[in-house]
């Protein structure tokens, strides 16, 4: 019998996983999942947006506007940092797979762990300073960006078998 021929590619089974991640995020606004996938393609860390352990979820804003400690994003912990952090060992030479691209500060952190390619699908933020100096490190450490074009396919998971 031949190979099942309509199987997911890697970049759709990453950045799938990513997206998965992103479904536990209680941000009503954004949600943003992470996946980080070693040179030998496995998976290595996973994460999604949310507050620190311990934070209680329903003490801590989730405003996107007013006062700075009004709103989320003093408390809120990136889905790429929360990635790095659950990882198992090593990420020296690993990709990140991420709905949104890095902030600047998520990118401090992507560059010391040691993670050589970024690959993302939106880059709604691009306007903004944090991406700008994103970038701007990320040229400079010799970091892969690359765009995956959303090519609308529905990977459909139903709970059951
Ligand atoms: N690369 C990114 C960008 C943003 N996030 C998180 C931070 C917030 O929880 C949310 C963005 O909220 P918005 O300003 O769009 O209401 O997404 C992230 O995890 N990774
Ligand atoms: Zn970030």
């Amino acid at each position: 019998m031949p190979k099942r021929p309509d199987y997911i590619s890697w970049d759709e089974y990453f950045m799938g996983v990513a997206l998965l991640s992103a479904m536990r995020s209680k941000d009503p606004s954004t949600q943003v999942g992470a996946c980080i996938v070693s040179p030998e393609k496995r998976i290595v860390g996973v994460g999604y947006n949310g507050f620190p352990s311990g934070c209680n979820d329903d003490d801590l804003p989730w405003e996107r506007e007013g006062a700075f400690l009004e709103t989320k994003y003093p408390f809120v912990c990136h889905a790429e940092l929360n990635a790095i952090l659950n990882s198992s060992g090593n990420l020296k030479g690993s990709s990140l797979y991420v709905a949104l691209f890095p902030c600047n500060e998520c990118a401090k952190a992507i560059i010391q762990a040691g993670i050589v390619e970024i690959v993302y699908l939106s880059d709604k933020y691009a306007d903004t300073d944090a991406v700008k100096a994103s970038k701007r490190m990320f040229g400079q450490a010799q970091v892969r960006l690359r765009q995956i074009t959303p090519s609308g396919k529905r990977l459909v998971i139903e709970l059951k078998v």
